[in-house]
């Protein structure tokens, strides 16, 4: 039998579509999963592409319908799997055979990974993928960290099956060991806020305005058209205006309102906290989830305290949602800022040397946070990639002043009315915050002064660093 020319373990619904794509383009693979019977479910499933793939029950039938040296896709639950699973298949690889891990997994396990593999002969890439089911199957967006001769090896098959914006594949190198997994743990960063602040703008047009999910999801479909135009905003019109077969209900107003999370939304702020990244938005995103998940005392909350009193709607409705529409723009600089400010501050810790404008070139399509946006900032890096923060580029910074006054008065209206929006009022502080020459950390300076001596620096760079409160305390 002809031996495929590359390897993918985990049939779970990105690894099968994932296998799919690489069958489609033209690629013969072979395929294994930990529980046989899916294996066999998949190639029933496969069409006229099965004749590309080979399926195998074993690890052993796995590595040897592989032509060395071998490239090995591993498409499992991120974490100790891929560790158990690496173990399983090593001692049947040989030289120069490569281990991809394409899940989620954390970078530090995956600079682990590198370590533990150095000077077996084998190599290893850590890879990102994102676009979920759709996007494996027909176009992600792929981040690759790694040597840059393990890249060249895999680049051909990569390139033919990831995403292409405007003909340009959305795949790239990044840089060595975690560099990959780290931008794919910050892309997923940047998705929670995406999703925070997308879902806060909804809670302000259902239980401010009283708007149904049909009405809103209309208004996401004319967002979609202008400058908001991404795919989560798409999304967020289609999950609107679907109906429960159940019930006939809006789906979306049976669904518990309890979100799950699988780890790198969590990842991306202790990365940010760890390199001293303020990324408010999406640390606010984070606790979002996690208090949302508190659903049994949130009902207690609500009984004991009750809900604020309504304040009085906006008067012009039609001014207010085209309010919405700017203040979701300027809370995404604030967010797309911080995500990109933390990645910057990892290349030079890690010694990566990430690209951004390379970064922002491969968001742009196939991955969940593809949008208009991207290419914006793909721009905004192009023409000054070592840009501190992202907001003081000509092109965001006309964002953020052409919008910021539409972010208060949504933040204040919301306020006033008791409606939760953690992400976007992170994001007018961050801001407020940034823009503000003289802030009042001096003031924080002065009490750790007064309770611990730890000193400060003064306006007028006279040598005294401590204040008169000797005797006070
Ligand atoms: N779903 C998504 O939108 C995206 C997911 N990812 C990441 O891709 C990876 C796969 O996700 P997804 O396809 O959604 O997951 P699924 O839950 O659909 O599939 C999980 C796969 O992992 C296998 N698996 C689980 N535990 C083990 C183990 N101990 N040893 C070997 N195989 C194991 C399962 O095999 P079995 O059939 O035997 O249970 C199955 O093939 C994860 O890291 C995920 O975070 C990345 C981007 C998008
Ligand atoms: O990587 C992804 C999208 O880019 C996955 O869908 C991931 O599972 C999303 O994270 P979470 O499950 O924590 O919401």
């Amino acid at each position: 039998m002809q031996q495929a020319e590359i390897g993918l373990i985990g049939l779970g619904v990105m690894g099968s579509n994932l296998a799919l794509n690489i069958a489609e383009k033209g690629n013969r693979i072979a395929v294994f999963n930990r529980t046989p019977a899916r294996t066999d479910e998949f190639l029933g499933e496969a069409g006229d592409l099965a004749g590309q793939i080979i399926g195998c029950h074993t690890i052993e039938e796995f590595v040897a319908a592989i032509r060395p040296p071998r490239p090995i896709i591993i498409m499992i639950k991120a974490g100790d799997a891929v560790d158990q699973q690496m173990a399983a298949l090593m001692p049947h690889l040989a030289q120069n055979d490569i281990m991809i891990d394409a899940g989620n997994a954390n970078f530090h396990d995956t600079v682990a990974r590198f370590e533990k593999l150095a000077g077996t002969g084998l190599t290893f890439i850590g890879m990102g993928v994102s676009g979920g089911e759709e996007g494996a199957r027909h176009g992600p967006s792929i981040m690759v960290g790694g040597t840059e001769e393990s890249w060249k090896r895999v680049e051909p098959v990569l390139t033919s099956i990831a995403a292409k914006f405007n003909g340009d594949p959305c795949v790239a190198w990044l840089g060595t060991d975690g560099a990959g997994h780290f931008v794919k743990t910050i892309h997923n960063g940047i998705e929670y806020a995406d999703m925070q602040m997308i879902a806060e703008v909804y809670g302000i047009l259902r239980d401010g305005l009283k708007l149904s999910a049909q009405e809103i999801g209309e208004i996401f479909g004319q967002w979609n058209k202008g400058r908001l135009n991404s795919y989560l905003i798409e999304i967020t019109e289609k999950v609107l205006k679907a109906t429960d077969p159940e019930t006939g209900k809006p789906m979306v107003d049976v669904i518990v309102d309890a979100a799950g999370q699988k780890g790198t939304g969590k990842w991306s702020a202790i990365e940010a906290q760890n390199l001293g990244v303020a990324a408010s938005g999406i640390e606010a995103a984070v606790a979002g989830r996690v208090l949302s998940s508190l659903r049994e005392e949130r009902l207690a909350a609500e009984k004991l305290f009750g809900l604020p009193a309504a304040v009085e709607a906006p008067k012009d409705r039609a001014a207010f949602i085209a309010d919405l529409e700017n203040a979701l723009l300027a809370a995404k600089v604030a967010a797309y800022a911080q995500g990109f400010a933390v990645m910057t501050a990892a290349s030079g810790e890690f010694g990566w040397s990430l690209p951004m404008p390379t970064i922002a070139r491969i968001w742009r399509a196939g991955c969940i946070i593809r949008s208009q946006f991207l290419d914006e900032i793909t721009s905004a890096f192009t023409k000054d990639p070592n840009v501190p923060n992202l907001v003081v580029t000509p092109a965001f910074a006309s964002i953020v002043k052409d919008t910021d006054g539409a972010l208060r008065r949504v933040v204040a209206h919301a306020a006033l009315a008791g409606l939760p929006i953690p992400a976007l009022s992170s994001a007018l502080s961050y801001f407020d915050t940034y823009r503000r020459g003289r802030g009042t950390a001096n003031l924080i300076q002065a009490q750790r002064d007064f309770f611990g001596a730890h000193g400060f620096d003064r306006l007028d760079g006279k040598d005294i660093h401590h204040g008169p409160w000797a005797g006070q305390f």
